[in-house]
């Protein structure tokens, strides 16, 4: 019965979600420039944008930053939003765009392929099975969600806490890591998320939220953010995009997840009213992009987007 309903809020049809007016701007995401070595030089990133910056809608704070002694302490930052809205290819344009930007990405093979040994003391030689947890999760949220997440959480806490290139840590720039996501939104986006839709049930949810806790304190210093890159766009556009891209396991999502999805990250980053457990986490600087408009080769544009997010890592 609740697992039926579980379904149905995650994969059932929905009503459209107004889009928020007053923080969105126009910004167009253009990738093909790139390349150019002319993104490889300060002077020049500085020197493109001041003309256009009212394309953009951006907001940060700084906190604190010091590199003229030795090399510079690697900064921390994560690309958070919605499922499909575009933060693998939004990465990949960082990455591209900087040699002092290292991007970790979201360990999602991991999810797919687990693998397994089944022999259960029979005798028999073990075989290993491969699980996709990922599309299990799909298949059946109420059964799978917690082991998801913990699982989620555990490999992007894996994945984070390598250790950055030696190309970083000997940058005399401002090097960066960039997460695709964090151990953060695990909590306060999707585990919160599936306890709502029910598909985490209150003893599940104490228990995830107990460990997660302790893994922050135990290891939070490691992998702990100095900043967030918020990408923004209406759930519709992200639910266009996740059909267009077509991964296998999202077939069955629903634009009313991709809603509440969406209502969670406004939660957490924009109005600051999702209930957040860790001191830091509560200040952190966010900037906000408008993911929504379609990629188009508008060097002028990635420009702007580079001399802000430069700008922004800069300040942290
Ligand atoms: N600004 C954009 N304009 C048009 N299409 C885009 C844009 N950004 C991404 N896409 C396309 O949208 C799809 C999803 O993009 P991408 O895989 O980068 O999303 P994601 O946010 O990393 O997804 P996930 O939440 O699953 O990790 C891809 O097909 C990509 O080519
Ligand atoms: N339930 C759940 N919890 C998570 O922490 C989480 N992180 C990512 N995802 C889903 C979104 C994409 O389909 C796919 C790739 O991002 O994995 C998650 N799903």
């Amino acid at each position: 019965m609740m697992s039926a309903l579980c379904r149905c809020l995650l994969f059932s049809r929905v009503s459209k979600l107004k889009e928020s007016t007053g923080l969105v701007h126009v910004m167009r995401f253009g990738f093909n420039a790139v390349q150019s070595p002319q993104w490889k030089t300060p002077s020049n990133i500085l020197s493109a944008t001041a003309t256009k910056s009212e394309k953009l809608n951006v907001s940060f704070f700084s906190s604190s930053s010091s590199t003229k002694d030795g090399p510079a302490r690697v900064k921390r930052v994560s690309i958070e939003g919605n499922i499909a809205v575009g933060k693998s290819t939004f990465a990949r344009f960082l990455q591209s765009a900087c040699s002092d930007w290292e991007v970790v990405a979201e360990p999602v093979s991991k999810w797919q392929n687990i693998e397994s040994e089944t022999s259960k003391g029979t005798g028999a030689p073990p075989q290993t099975t491969v699980s996709n947890l990922l599309q299990m999760m799909y298949e059946d949220p109420q059964r799978w969600s917690y082991t998801f997440q913990t699982y989620s959480c555990m490999s992007r806490l894996r994945t984070q806490l390598l250790p950055p290139p030696a190309r970083l840590l000997g940058s005399e720039g401002t090097p960066v890591q960039v997460y695709e996501r964090s151990i953060y939104s695990d909590r306060y986006i999707f585990a919160l998320n599936m306890f709502h839709l029910g598909c985490i049930n209150s003893t599940e949810w104490t228990v995830y939220q107990d460990w997660h806790s302790l893994l922050v304190e135990q290891f939070g210093h490691q992998v702990e953010l100095e900043g967030i890159i918020y990408l923004r766009a209406p759930p519709e556009k992200c639910m266009e995009r996740l059909k267009h891209r077509g991964r296998d396991e999202e077939k069955g999502v629903k634009l009313e997840y991709l809603d509440k999805l969406h209502v969670q990250h406004e939660r957490w980053l924009v109005e600051k009213s999702t209930e957040i457990h860790f001191e830091k986490l509560k200040q952190i600087p966010v900037l906000q992009l408008d993911a929504s408009v379609e990629f188009q080769s508008d060097q002028e544009v990635q420009e702007q987007i580079i001399t802000k997010v430069k700008k922004f890592f800069d300040a942290l």
